[in-house]
């Protein structure tokens, strides 16, 4: 008898989530600019732990108690913070073996959004060939999740989700009928020959070079710098062991 494929669907923004939430889905939260990157690099240089929360009031609280916080809105790292987003920020010398809390403007909220599902990774251009090997040895429902932004449609985020859809559905263990996969594989084949120049198209690109921050986005799009795969657990994010 053949195989039995799972099911692949795309989210577009978090805005629309509630309609492809499910309980069974193992989803990818995808935030390239920058905090699943950011994530990505904080596990490849050896943090321990990473305490995604939500709110400004919760991470504050956090530092109260002790934490080191890594934390922005807009781009713009918070007065009690310890750092930001960027993922040079999470160099070895600062998060070996810590434990760091971390909010940011849109990417640590999706991961609360999704905590209700069979399991929630994190994926980032850095960590894509890892992370696509471990979802087809999973046998479960992917759902890649857009962070975006502001519940915005955002050109790199699903840039990324062709790229993890091709790889997905090459595999033969995935199906899809959902438009936004489609999509997302044809953005993904007209930027992948250039992906460096063709994601200067992106709205975040301008906001962040608006603020000087855009120093890391070719790094943001090299593709399998690491092979961590951090995933949630408990309300905190861990390694896959
Ligand atoms: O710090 C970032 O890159 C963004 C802030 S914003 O989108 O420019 O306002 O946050 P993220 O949660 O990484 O999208």
């Amino acid at each position: 008898m053949k195989n039995a494929k799972f099911r692949l669907e795309t989210c577009l923004s978090p805005a629309i989530y509630p309609k492809h939430a499910d309980d069974g889905n193992i989803v990818v939260v995808v935030d390239i600019l920058r905090a699943t990157s950011a994530i990505c690099t904080a596990f490849h240089n050896g943090v321990k732990r990473i305490i995604p929360v939500s709110t400004v009031e919760e991470a504050r609280k956090k530092k109260e108690e002790g934490y080191i916080v890594a934390s922005e809105r807009d781009g713009y790292v918070l007065d009690f913070a310890d750092f930001g987003n960027s993922p040079f920020n999470f160099t070895a010398e600062k998060v070996r073996g810590k434990e760091i809390v971390y909010s940011t403007t849109n990417g640590t909220r999706c991961i609360h959004m999704a905590s209700h599902s069979k399991e929630v990774v994190i994926g980032s251009f850095l960590n894509l060939t890892s992370l696509s090997e471990w979802l087809i040895r999973q046998d479960a429902p992917v759902l890649i999740f857009c962070a975006s932004w502001k519940d915005r449609f955002s050109l790199e985020d699903t840039i990324f989700a062709g790229a993890l859809a091709e790889k997905l559905l090459d595999s033969g263990k995935f199906e899809t009928i959902c438009d936004a996969v489609t999509a997302s594989l044809d953005l993904w084949t007209l930027a992948k020959p250039n992906l460096n120049e063709y994601v200067l198209k992106a709205a975040q690109k301008g906001r962040l070079a608006e603020k000087g921050l855009d120093d890391c986005i070719e790094f943001c799009h090299r593709a399998d710098f690491t092979s961590v795969i951090p995933i949630y657990r408990d309300g905190e994010l861990i390694p896959v062991s």
